[in-house]
């Protein structure tokens, strides 16, 4: 069937990212949802997976990744989500920071900024972008910081500046974390922090926040991405609130597909 030749055409391999991610955890149901036996979800990394969709997008072959909204690949390729009508993705998602608990009692200043952050899809895709592009992280980061001195006056409003306290910050490489832990690494600078940020996998991350060797991460995705990891370390972390909404992960292909929905790969 049409279907099938989509299965064939990509070997029944669906790309994917770093295997503890979220996304990973639901496309293994997505798999089991939509009986997808003959499928199987291939583990790599953020950087693996856009070199995959760069090279069959050039060539105008097919291929179904792992992705989400907010990324530069939507900025740079003609894609779409797949339909998901049994909902193995959830719904409208958020991008949440997280604390150690003792956070607000040891870095209170730290604390309320954290709490404060809060931008938009295109304030954090003008950086993913520029880093595509070819900008270093922490430049297209100091970029975005020069230009948006107003946005950032909201997070630290009547916040007082620190005198070199340390704060770590945990994130995995994801392009999205990329982007806001290097802007959040300036902002504490700016306030008198002496910042350390650490790279490492999703679940190394939220068990760092859990037992307190990250002081934060701004790499939260709830409620049902990281749902897994937020309620195996009920208690042990504090939920700072969105830094962002309305943002999605699903299965994407390119427009030149003729598929919609995930039942279309089903045999
Ligand atoms: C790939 S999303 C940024 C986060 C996740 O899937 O865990």
């Amino acid at each position: 069937s049409e279907a099938g030749s989509v299965g064939e055409s990509v070997n029944y391999k669906i790309t994917g990212i770093d295997p503890g991610a979220g996304i990973m955890e639901a496309t293994e149901r997505a798999i089991t949802d939509y009986e997808l036996d003959k499928w199987d979800l291939v583990s790599g990394s953020g950087a693996a997976m856009t070199a995959a969709l760069k090279k069959a997008y050039d060539a105008e072959k097919p291929i179904i990744i792992t992705g989400w909204t907010p990324h530069w690949k939507f900025a740079k390729y003609d894609l779409k989500y797949l339909e998901d009508p049994k909902g193995s993705y959830g719904g409208e998602e958020e991008i949440h920071t997280i604390g150690r608990t003792g956070l607000q009692e040891d870095l209170p200043e730290a604390h309320q900024i954290l709490s404060n952050f809060s931008w938009s899809e295109e304030d954090m895709g003008e950086i993913m972008i520029a880093i595509q592009e070819g900008e270093k992280p922490e430049v297209a980061a100091q970029n975005w910081v020069d230009a948006n001195a107003d946005k950032i006056a909201v997070w630290t409003d009547g916040v007082e500046k620190v005198n070199g306290d340390a704060i770590k910050l945990a994130y995995v490489a994801w392009d999205s974390e990329i982007a806001s832990t290097n802007v959040m690494k300036i902002v504490l600078e700016d306030m008198g922090y002496k910042v350390t940020t650490v790279q490492v996998e999703a679940g190394p991350m939220w068990t760092a926040v859990a037992d307190g060797s990250a002081d934060a991460s701004l790499a939260g995705w709830l409620p049902l991405t990281h749902a897994t990891y937020a309620e195996k370390f009920d208690g042990k972390f504090e939920d700072l609130g969105a830094s962002m909404t309305g943002v999605k992960i699903g299965l994407v292909v390119p427009s030149y597909m003729d598929i919609t929905s995930i039942e279309d790969l089903q045999e």
